[in-house]
């Protein structure tokens, strides 16, 4: 579960979060949308524990730790470009992620996890420096997996994918959130968040404008309704 009350976070003169106010419930995906400078990073930034906010109140699954380190327990987070050690293999690179976390998984291990994120078989034992951005998300969500990460955190995560590989990164992300993950992503792709998400909220300036369950809505109807509320707030 993802907490967020009344959270403010100001550079310098500029309020980049306003008072901000959002739940995401255990297993429930949430797409976070806005135009350019709305906050969605900052806020993100903020539930990762990478940028200090001036006022406010942040809970992930339950726990009253400071942010950085309720996300270093409990949350994974996929960047737009996930970063890898280019060097190690994805077996290796996924190995050392699970070192970190104080685990000493088999090789077997690491492959079923692999497998279960569709890495193809060719790329495990290859560097990371020739992997695809598609290939570095799934061993994002590998990493996920490993962790049981009960917060995952996307940052634009479909930007610059195929369709194909969006779908299929769509599909690993919902399967964390039946296993009862809280999932917010930050997005600028209408189009998936209305096929991934449950829920959506529009952030202009720091504020959430309007929120709609995603399962009411018609096919396309997320973009309408996205444009009409940003005229309303013009
Ligand atoms: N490190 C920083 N120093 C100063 N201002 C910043 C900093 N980071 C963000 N801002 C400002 O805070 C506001 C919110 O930016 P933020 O990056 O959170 O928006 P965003 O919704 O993620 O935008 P985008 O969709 O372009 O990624 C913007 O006005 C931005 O210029």
């Amino acid at each position: 579960m993802i907490r967020i009350e009344q959270l403010t976070k100001r550079y310098g003169e500029r309020l980049a979060v306003d008072g901000l106010d959002l739940r995401v419930g255990p297993g429930e995906i949430y797409a976070l949308l806005g135009p350019n400078g709305a906050g969605k990073s900052t806020t993100i930034g903020c539930l990762l524990g990478f940028v200090r906010p001036d006022g406010g109140r942040i809970e992930l699954a339950g726990s009253t730790l400071a942010p950085a380190e309720a996300a270093i327990r409990h949350a994974a987070y996929i960047a737009e470009n996930v970063a890898l050690y280019e060097r190690l293999t994805g077996v290796e690179n996924v190995e050392f992620f699970m070192r970190l976390l104080g685990r000493r998984p088999t090789p077997a291990q690491i492959e079923a996890l692999l497998e279960r994120a569709g890495l193809p078989r060719h790329a495990w034992h290859r560097p990371a420096q020739g992997y695809s951005k598609g290939m570095r998300q799934k061993v994002g969500i590998v990493m996920a997996l490993a962790k049981g990460a009960q917060v995952l955190v996307l940052d634009e995560p479909t930007s610059g994918l195929d369709p194909e590989a969006s779908v299929a990164f769509g599909a690993l992300v919902r399967a964390l959130a039946d296993q009862g993950a809280a999932v917010i992503m930050a997005t600028h792709d209408l189009l998936r968040a209305q096929e991934l998400a449950d829920r959506c909220g529009v952030l202009v300036a720091g504020r959430l404008i309007d929120e709609w369950n995603l399962g009411d809505l018609h096919a396309g109807e997320l973009e309408r309704n996205y444009l009409g509320s940003l005229g309303g707030h013009a």
